[in-house]
């Protein structure tokens, strides 16, 4: 893996996002498809927007990043991080593969139950975890809670000791480590809000054996997410290290460290994150400590899975510097380019338009917002009403975090598996939309 993203200036062609995406692939007849489906054939069958996740690519990519920690001589246990993809049926193949889930919430443990995944193969990340969520978790007998400050060491192990149980922790340390990825998706410097201060960690550790309903385990670390290089993650896994050494020779027991996620994906033109680096320098780092470890990842196994597929509703140019193409889908489909500017590949659907000239335009969603935009001066065939695009990589990050801003209704989503596509969820209906509301009782009597 070079260590370094490569970034060019320019984009990628067609071509070379089609060379990029082994799961997508052009026919002259049906055009773009991804596992063998027909894109096409989904958006005449459900229209557009709609999300589309390929089951196998998810598979292999996990079995991926299993094979190359066994290879690097590592036991690691997979726990899928739930905030990527939540779909009940995402979490039933984690579930089918033997994994197990990393969560950051009540609701998430519960859609990993409802999906069959044993609490026993749950971690619970998070800074602020609720009473209630934390009650459910231990009731349940959860795997592992990773712990992110020195109060909530002391509120779990309260409501351990009420529930008269053990709760199986872990510190979760911020090993102050810059990722080298965006400031909004970084989680291991001093002054991110995750995690209990490196300085603090052997302290507190030493606490958590002295506190009842405890169970400590050893540590975890994660320091940030789309992360395209090993070198923060060496850095990390030696501060890691050094602690469990030094705790270790206080006297303490450390049995396990949980690596977190973050492994990054090629959006543009980046190298992304090869799993074999990752597992070295987990055996660099912590390989010589007798550890069982754990990896949380999220974007790495299931963002390529996964593309938005919309139709142009019209083009916009006269009197224009630069012409628009405004599509079905917005930011409330996809909020990744609006909220850190990120760079999504788009291909035609048509098979006609990939052998077309092309010509920069801005690619925009119909939101009343001027940051409801996709990308800027994309190199695009001639594009026009009612031709459809696919917005690439959007299998993590995308569904969850959709909203109903502009009152637009969440989008449906199809699950293709061994060349036949499934239906996971159906568009929203405006009644669904606002089920949830209630109008203000009228008034009962004279004021
Ligand atoms: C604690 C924790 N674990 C795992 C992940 C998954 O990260 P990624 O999707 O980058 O692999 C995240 C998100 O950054 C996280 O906060
Ligand atoms: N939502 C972010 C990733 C956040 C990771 C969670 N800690 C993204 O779309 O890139």
């Amino acid at each position: 893996m070079a260590d370094l993203p490569v970034y060019t200036d320019a984009d990628p062609s067609l071509a070379e996002l089609l060379a990029t995406h082994p799961h997508l692939s052009t026919d002259p007849l049906c055009g773009l498809m991804l596992e063998g489906v027909a894109l096409n054939a989904i958006a005449d069958a459900l229209g557009t927007p709609c999300w589309v996740i390929g089951a196998n690519t998810l598979r292999q990519r996990l079995k991926r990043m299993q094979t190359a920690m066994t290879d690097a001589g590592l036991d690691v246990r997979i726990h899928y991080a739930v905030k990527a993809n939540d779909h009940l049926s995402v979490l039933s193949i984690i579930g089918q593969e033997g994994y197990g889930a990393d969560i950051v919430s009540g609701g998430e443990l519960a859609r990993t139950q409802k999906a069959g995944i044993p609490a026993q193969r749950v971690v619970f990340s998070g800074v602020g975890k609720s009473d209630a969520e934390l009650e459910h978790a231990i009731g349940l007998g959860i795997g592992q809670i990773n712990v992110e400050s020195a109060e909530e060491l002391e509120i779990i192990s309260a409501i351990a000791t009420r529930l008269g149980k053990q709760a199986r922790i872990t510190l979760r340390v911020n090993p102050d480590v810059d990722a080298e990825t965006h400031a909004k998706i970084t989680t291991g410097l001093a002054d991110n809000k995750f995690g209990i201060p490196f300085a603090n960690a052997a302290a507190l550790y030493a606490r958590a054996f002295t506190l009842p309903g405890l169970r400590p385990v050893g540590f975890a670390t994660h320091i940030g997410s789309q992360i395209l290089s090993t070198a923060p993650y060496h850095a990390a896994y030696a501060r890691i290290a050094d602690l469990v050494r030094s705790v270790r020779a206080s006297g303490l027991a450390v049995e396990v460290v949980d690596c977190g996620g973050g492994l990054g994906i090629s959006y543009r033109n980046e190298v992304e994150g090869q799993p074999e680096a990752l597992a070295g320098a987990m055996r660099a780092e912590l390989g010589d400590l007798g550890l069982r470890l754990s990896i949380e990842p999220g974007r790495w196994p299931i963002g390529p899975a996964g593309v938005l597929l919309s139709s142009v509703i019209l083009r916009k140019e006269e009197g224009l510097p630069s012409p628009f193409l405004v599509l079905d889908a917005a930011m409330n489909d996809l909020v990744r380019p609006s909220m850190y500017e990120a760079w999504h590949g788009i291909l035609p659907l048509a098979p006609q338009d990939f052998s077309q000239p092309v010509a920069p335009i801005h690619v925009v969603g119909p939101v009343c917002e001027s940051g409801d935009t996709f990308a800027r001066d994309r190199l695009l065939p001639p594009l026009g009403r009612a031709s459809r695009i696919a917005i690439l990589d959007t299998g993590a990050y995308g569904t969850v975090m959709s909203s109903n801003y502009n009152s637009r209704p969440l989008a449906s989503e199809v699950l293709v598996e061994n060349g036949q596509w499934t239906v996971i969820r159906h568009r929203q209906t405006l009644e669904e939309m606002w089920q949830d509301e209630t109008l203000p009782a009228p008034p009962t009597g004279k004021a």
